[in-house]
C-alpha cells in the first residue's frame, strides 16, 4: 500500500482500462481473491487511520464497491472493531462477489442497520466505485452528505461515491468541509478522476493497493507529474548556457504582469532576461530588478530568444503577435496572446506552422482560456480536462498546461501528466504569469516544450506546497522562490 504524493510517479488508468486489468487479474486467481484483497487493505488503512475506533459505519452500495465494503466490515468485526454496516440495494440481486462478500460479514457477526449509527469514530464509503453511472440519489445521496460533513474521518473504497474516475467531476454533496479527514484507498489501479477537477477535494489523502496485480501492456490514460531531475550546472558554463528570455506583454496599467514573468524567468535561472512592454510609456527599469533589460518589442532578435507572450497583453498583444508566432525560436502563450489567437484564424494558423519548422511551442490557458481556443464553454473544458489539453495539443500541435487544481500537461504523441502538487493558495492573481515564466526558463536552458511545461508546473506547485502556512503567498514572492522580502 502506497500513500499518492507529489514524489509518486505513477501509471492512471481509465475505467476501461481499470476493467481489463481487473479481468485479466481475475481470471489468474481463485473466485474471490481481488474482493477479499481489497477488504482486507480498507481494513488494515481503516485500522491505521483510526486506531483508537470503535464503532465503524460502513455504507455498502449495490455492486462489487459494496462488497469490498462487507469484507473490510468481516475484517473489522474479527480485529475487535464494531462496524455497522448500512446497505443501499437489495441484498438479492448482489452480484456474486459481493454476495459472498455479504455471508461473510453476516458469518463474522456485523451488525448491519437500516439507517446509519448516531455517532461513529469512522466512516467508510462503499456505495459507489468505476461502476456508477448517474449521480447518487436517495439514501445514498443522504448517506454520503453524512459522511461529508461529519466530524468523524471518512475513507472512500476505490473512489468516493459521486465522482468520476476518469474526469474527477463530482456529483456527490457539497465539498465545503475541509478535505483533511479525507482519506480515499483506490484498488488495482490509480484512476485520473482523482487527481484532476474536484477530484483532489472529493478524495482527500489518497492511498493505493495494487493487490498484488500488474497493469500488464495496458496503456496508462495519463501519469502523474514527477518531480524533475535537479539542475546541475557544469563548472565551464556561462549565462549563455542557460539561454535568454523575454517577456512580451504588460500593456498600459497591467505593467506588473510582465514584470512578474520577467522575474519568475530570472529566478528559474534564465541566462538573461529582457522585458518588452507593450506600452510606450512605460519605464525602461525595474529597481527591484535591476537584472532585468529592457527592450522596446521590434527591437528583439526574435529567433535567439524564448519568447513569453500575453502577460498582461490585452488588446495590444494582437499585434505583435503575428511577428512573434513567426520568429520566436521557442514560446509561451499566455493569457491575452492566447484570447487573440482564439478571435483570429490566421494567427491560429501562424502557431500551428510553428511545430513543422520544429520550433517549440507551450500554451499556458486556464479553463476559461482553454474554452476560447477550443470554442466550448468552461463547463465544457472542466468536464473531461484531460481530454480537453490533449484536443488543444492535437490542435495546435504543441504542449499545453491547462491549469487549475489537478493542472494538466499535454503534447501531442507524449503520455499526458497530472501535476499532484500544488494547491489553492495558488489562487490569487499573478501566479499564472509566474508559471509562464518558468516555462519560458526551461525552454530557454534547451528543454523540449513538454518537459520544460512539466518541470516548471511540478516546481510552482512545490512551491506553493511548501509555502509557510503563516506567510501570504503573493505571486511577486511566489516568482522570487522565497517568502522573505
Ligand atoms: N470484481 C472484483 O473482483 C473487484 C471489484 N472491485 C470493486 O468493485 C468496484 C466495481 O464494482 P461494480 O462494477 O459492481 O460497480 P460499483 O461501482 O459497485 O457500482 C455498480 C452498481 O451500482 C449501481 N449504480 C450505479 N450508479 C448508481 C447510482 N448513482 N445510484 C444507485 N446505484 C447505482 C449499478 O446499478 P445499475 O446502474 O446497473 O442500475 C450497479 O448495481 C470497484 O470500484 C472496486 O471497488 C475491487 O474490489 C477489485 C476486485
Ligand atoms: N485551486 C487551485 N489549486 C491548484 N492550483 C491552482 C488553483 N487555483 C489556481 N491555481 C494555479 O495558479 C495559477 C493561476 O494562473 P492564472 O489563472 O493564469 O492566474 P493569473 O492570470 O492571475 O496569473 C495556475 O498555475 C493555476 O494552476
Ligand atoms: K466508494
Amino acid at each position: 500500500m502506497q500513500r499518492i504524493t507529489a514524489e509518486t510517479d505513477a501509471p492512471l488508468f481509465d475505467i476501461a482500462a481499470t476493467r481489463r486489468i481487473e479481468h485479466v487479474a481475475a481470471a489468474a486467481l481463485p473466485p474471490h481473491t481481488l474482493m477479499q484483497r481489497a477488504g482486507r487493505a480498507v481494513a488494515r488503512l481503516a485500522m491505521a487511520l483510526a486506531t483508537d475506533a470503535r464503532t465503524v459505519w460502513i455504507a455498502c452500495g449495490p455492486g462489487n464497491n459494496g462488497g469490498d465494503g462487507f469484507e473490510a466490515a468481516a475484517q473489522l468485526q474479527r480485529h475487535g472493531f464494531h462496524p455497522v454496516v448500512t446497505h443501499a440495494g437489495d441484498t438479492e440481486r448482489l452480484p456474486a462477489d459481493a454476495r459472498a462478500s455479504f455471508e461473510r460479514a453476516r458469518a463474522e457477526g456485523v451488525t448491519f442497520a437500516d439507517s446509519p449509527p448516531t455517532v461513529c469514530d469512522l466512516a467508510i464509503d462503499a456505495l459507489l466505485g468505476i461502476g456508477a453511472r448517474r449521480p447518487p440519489g436517495g439514501a445514498m445521496a443522504e448517506w454520503l452528505a453524512r459522511m461529508h460533513t461529519s466530524a468523524a474521518p471518512l475513507l472512500s473504497v476505490d473512489l468516493p461515491s459521486g465522482l468520476n474516475a476518469d474526469t474527477g467531476t463530482w456529483g456527490g454533496p457539497s465539498l465545503a468541509a475541509p478535505t483533511d479527514r479525507r482519506f480515499c484507498l483506490t484498488l488495482l489501479t490509480r484512476k485520473p478522476g482523482l487527481f484532476t477537477a474536484q477530484g483532489r477535494d472529493a478524495a482527500g489523502e489518497v492511498w493505493f493497493d495494487d493487490l498484488g496485480c500488474t497493469a500488464g501492456d495496458e496503456a496508462p490514460a495519463a501519469r502523474l507529474n514527477e518531480r524533475p531531475e535537479d539542475r546541475s550546472r557544469a563548472h565551464a558554463s556561462h549565462k549563455g548556457s542557460y539561454g535568454d528570455v523575454a517577456v512580451v506583454g504588460g500593456a498600459p496599467g497591467m505593467a506588473g504582469a510582465a514584470l512578474l514573468a520577467a522575474s519568475a524567468a530570472l529566478h528559474a535561472g534564465a541566462g538573461r532576461v529582457y522585458v518588452a512592454p507593450l506600452d510606450e510609456t512605460a519605464v525602461m527599469l525595474d529597481m527591484r530588478h535591476p537584472e532585468l533589460m529592457f527592450r522596446r518589442p521590434d527591437a528583439l532578435e526574435m529567433a535567439q530568444l524564448s519568447v513569453v507572450c500575453g502577460c498582461g497583453g490585452d488588446d495590444a498583444v494582437r499585434a505583435v503577435l503575428p511577428r512573434v508566432l513567426s520568429t520566436a525560436g521557442a514560446l509561451v502563450l499566455d493569457a491575452d496572446a492566447l484570447n487573440a489567437i482564439a478571435r483570429d484564424a490566421s494567427l491560429q494558423t501562424l502557431l500551428r506552422q510553428r511545430a513543422a519548422r520544429g520550433r517549440r511551442t507551450v500554451l499556458t490557458p486556464h479553463p476559461l482560456e482553454a474554452a476560447r481556443l477550443l470554442g466550448v464553454d468552461t463547463t465544457q473544458v472542466q468536464a473531461d480536462r484531460l481530454q480537453a489539453a490533449a484536443a488543444l495539443a492535437d490542435r495546435f500541435a504543441c504542449t499545453v498546461v491547462l491549469k487549475g487544481s489537478g493542472t494538466v500537461i499535454a503534447s501531442p504523441g507524449e503520455t499526458p501528466r497530472i501535476n499532484f502538487g500544488s494547491n489553492a493558495r495558488l489562487a490569487t492573481a499573478g501566479t499564472g504569469d509566474v508559471l509562464a515564466g518558468m516555462v519560458g526558463a526551461g525552454l530557454a536552458a534547451g528543454s523540449t516544450a513538454h518537459a520544460a511545461a512539466r518541470a516548471a508546473v511540478w516546481r510552482h506547485g512545490d512551491r506553493a506546497d511548501r509555502w509557510p502556512a503563516d506567510q501570504a503567498l503573493t505571486a511577486g514572492a511566489l516568482a522570487r522562490g522565497t517568502p522573505v522580502r
